[in-house]
């Protein structure tokens, strides 16, 4: 069964979300009579070879490190070389890292050529292809340059999640339980109803979560595009999250929102917009599914780098509070306030 979630855009036709057996028809999504140039990874080059080498492909290096504008600048010459044009169509193919590398690329390149990405993580699918936010880390500061483009469309497989190993499977889970604690309830409910084989093994109730956080960030971005205010909430548990990346990589993007989601959570508590027993539901969630919820990265220094973020604005930054579960509100906190508060991850 095929279900498509449209997100509309500022211009042109709504974005389509496919959640489905989609894979083998990527060919009906693409413009007809344009060339196609695919942009994907070593890895997943390996496993679809017989789908992607029926195009013309760039392939890129793996892991988050790659992220960077060197990459970009290879993909740029790769293009020219190849003699991409305006009329080309681009596709990624590959996890959150591939399909914001591509989303930017295909941007910008030429001042920008029409693109669509196959979400093969679970991670990309509910999350990092979905709504157009697309680009690359700066000194390792998260996403610090980019645009806001949609795709005009994204693929989302679930035959493709079953070789993908567990670890970015949980990681991808994590997204997911953000999306519920944003605006959906009900889906949050089921990570407690529910362990973490079952997300593995029943496809409809994979299917179902899936489909319910595209949904959550499907509304969201509809009604802020660019992020003006109420964006913002998708970016629950990230303002410590991208902290803990730029200071150390032992951790996947989801499993930094998982360790950043939980210190949050706690933090809402002790400011009183959610209760506690909130917040320890959200920590038993996120380690029932397998994923970290604390780091050992001193509170200071994650301080330090978030005073950073693309949040910044001046001498405050944004939080992402929870307000109960499936509701959340944006509190600026000026960096005397962030300096004052409570290193959340504290037991
Ligand atoms: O799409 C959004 O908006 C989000 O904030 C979703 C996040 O989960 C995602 O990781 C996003 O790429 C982070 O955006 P950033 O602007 O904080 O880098």
């Amino acid at each position: 069964m095929k279900q498509v979630i449209e997100v509309k855009r500022r211009e042109g036709k709504p974005s389509q979300v496919v959640v489905g057996d989609v894979i083998n028809s990527l060919d009906n999504y693409l413009p007809e009579g344009k060339r196609v140039i695919i942009i994907t990874d070593g890895n997943v080059h390996r496993r679809y070879k017989e789908i992607i080498n029926r195009y013309d492909y760039c392939l890129i290096g793996l892991g988050e490190t790659i992220k960077t504008m060197t990459t970009v600048n290879k993909l740029y010459a790769e293009l020219l070389e190849r003699g991409a044009d305006r009329t080309t169509f681009i596709v990624g193919i590959g996890g959150g890292i591939v399909t914001d590398i591509t989303g930017f690329v295909a941007s910008t390149y030429m001042r920008g050529l029409r693109f669509g990405f196959v979400a093969t993580t679970l991670l990309a699918q509910v999350d990092a292809s979905v709504g157009g936010k697309n680009g690359v880390n700066y000194e390792g500061y998260k996403n610090m340059v980019g645009t806001f483009n949609q795709p005009d469309f994204v693929l989302c497989d679930l035959s493709m999640l079953q070789t993908l190993p567990d670890r970015e499977f949980r990681a991808g889970l994590a997204e997911i339980i953000k999306a519920g604690l944003i605006a959906d309830r009900g889906l949050f409910e089921l990570f407690e109803n529910h362990p973490i084989d079952a997300f593995r093994n029943d496809q409809s109730l994979l299917n179902e979560a899936i489909t319910r956080a595209i949904r959550v960030k499907a509304d969201v971005v509809e009604r802020d595009e660019r992020e003006s205010g109420e964006r913002r909430k998708l970016n629950l548990g990230h303002t410590f999250a991208h902290a803990i990346e730029k200071c150390g990589n032992e951790f996947l993007h989801g499993e930094a929102v998982a360790i950043g989601t939980v210190m949050i959570a706690r933090l809402s508590a002790h400011l009183g917009t959610a209760t506690q027993d909130e917040a320890d539901r959200v920590r038993r969630v996120f380690e029932r599914m397998g994923l970290p919820i604390r780091t050992e990265i001193d509170f200071k220094r994650l301080v330090k780098a978030l005073k950073h973020d693309k949040k910044k604005e001046a001498d405050s930054v944004s939080f992402v509070l929870l307000r109960g579960i499936g509701d959340c509100e944006i509190r600026r906190f000026t960096f005397d306030e962030i300096d004052r508060l409570p290193d959340p991850a504290a037991e």
